[in-house]
């Protein structure tokens, strides 16, 4: 076992790979139609998203987070001697993979690390990422022979991922007046029961996407009453579900949930981690601060939202770590990967299955399969 030295070796660039979102009025319904291509998303839902995105002039904060991520990831690079090109490239909207593939090789890589904005396992937060790499490997074509592209793991394990979250979280809680009352509501976004069922390696028990937001919140909640002499409850809830009222998504939803605990007469404040995410895009912007707080202020529930993981330096040292940890791997270093939550971390290479297409098998990429 040893520690990851300061060494991204064979890592010769590094690509941040997002969602995308749009910028302008009219990249909206293009932005909105790319992400729901061949999904059961019925209109009524494309037209009222849109709206949100509307309410804010066409532009979602997630572009201008990664750029200001990009920034700090390179000088945090440069501040450890790691001179390296990281490139951005988005899912869903400019700059798309393949041009961030075509940058890497313009600065001469022959060997990318990809380090996902998702934290979690899971078809959309994971696969569907690798699948949207291999499409864009084809599209570059006979240029990008030769180029190989690895992936950092599901990260939602890491210390600093989990330090960040428990330090935003404390500070909330200490800001109330009485911090014993509080309720932790921990937020992620709601994806298809049958996609949460066949979450994980493939050849296992499924649900890893819930069981991994479960292990971070039990783990968060367990730190802030040690810290704060508090026994205060954590629970998971959901937002943003988009499926057809048929088709069964994760519940509760953060709405339907501080309703309830208002009918059941609390007027206890909630506290609302949005775990799920890494940085205050749409869902949180909207579902979270203008909706779910609406929603509590109709019903009398006080309502305090956490800052995501973003703002912290912590957080950026931590990716910067886990380049150099997935970098130790691709040398054949045996290193331990760190680890803040009981249960197993996930490889970086994917195993065959994992975290299923469930309605076309596509080419991925950072896999074994
Ligand atoms: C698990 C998960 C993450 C977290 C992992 C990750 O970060 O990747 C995530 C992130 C995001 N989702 C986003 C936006 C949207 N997601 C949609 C639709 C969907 N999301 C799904 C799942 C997830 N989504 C699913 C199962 C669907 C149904 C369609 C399908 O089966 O694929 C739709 C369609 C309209 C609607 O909401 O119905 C939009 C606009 C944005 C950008 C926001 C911004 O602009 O700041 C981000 C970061
Ligand atoms: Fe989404």
């Amino acid at each position: 076992m040893s520690t990851p030295s300061a060494d991204l070796a064979p890592y010769d660039a590094v690509l941040l790979g997002s969602f995308g979102g749009p910028e302008t009025e009219d990249e909206v319904m293009p932005f909105l139609r790319r992400v729901t291509a061949g999904r059961d998303i019925p209109d009524e839902r494309l037209v009222e998203v849109g709206e949100h995105y509307y309410a804010r002039s066409g532009r979602s904060p997630i572009n201008d987070l990664n750029r200001d991520l990009l920034e700090r990831l390179r000088a945090e690079l440069a501040r450890r001697d790691l001179d390296v090109p990281v490139v951005w490239g988005n899912r869903n909207s400019e700059p798309f993979f393949a041009g961030a593939l075509h940058e890497c090789l313009d600065a001469g890589a022959t060997r990318v690390v990809a380090l996902l904005t998702s934290a979690y396992s899971c078809y959309s937060s994971c696969r569907q990422y690798r699948e949207d790499l291999a499409a864009a490997y084809e599209e570059v074509g006979p240029a990008a022979d030769g180029l190989v592209v690895d992936k950092v793991r599901q990260y939602v394990h890491h210390p600093s991922l989990g330090l960040a979250w428990r330090d935003a979280l404390l500070a909330a809680l200490r800001g109330l007046p009485d911090p014993g009352r509080a309720r932790i509501l921990y937020v992620t976004h709601s994806i298809p029961d049958a996609m949460d069922d066949t979450s994980g390696p493939g050849d296992g028990e499924g649900n890893l996407y819930v069981d991994q937001h479960l292990r971070l919140g039990r783990r968060l909640t367990d730190e802030v009453n040690a810290a704060l002499g508090t026994s205060v409850e954590g629970e998971l809830v959901f937002c943003s579900r988009s499926g057809p009222p048929s088709v069964p998504w994760l519940e509760p939803d953060v709405n339907d949930r501080i309703e309830e605990l208002a009918r059941a007469s609390s007027t206890d404040p909630v506290v609302v981690a949005p775990i799920g995410f890494v940085s205050d895009h749409m869902e949180v912007v909207h579902d979270l601060d203008t909706e779910a707080a609406e929603t509590a202020a109709r019903v009398g529930v006080p309502f305090v939202r956490v800052p995501t993981p973003h703002a912290a330096d912590r957080f950026v040292e931590g990716l910067v770590d886990l380049l150099l940890e997935r970098a130790a791997e691709a040398r054949g270093e045996v290193v331990a990967p760190e680890t803040w939550l009981p249960g197993d971390v996930r490889p970086s290479v994917c195993a065959p299955g994992c975290c299923p297409n469930l309605r076309v098998a596509k080419p991925a990429l950072c896999g074994s399969d």
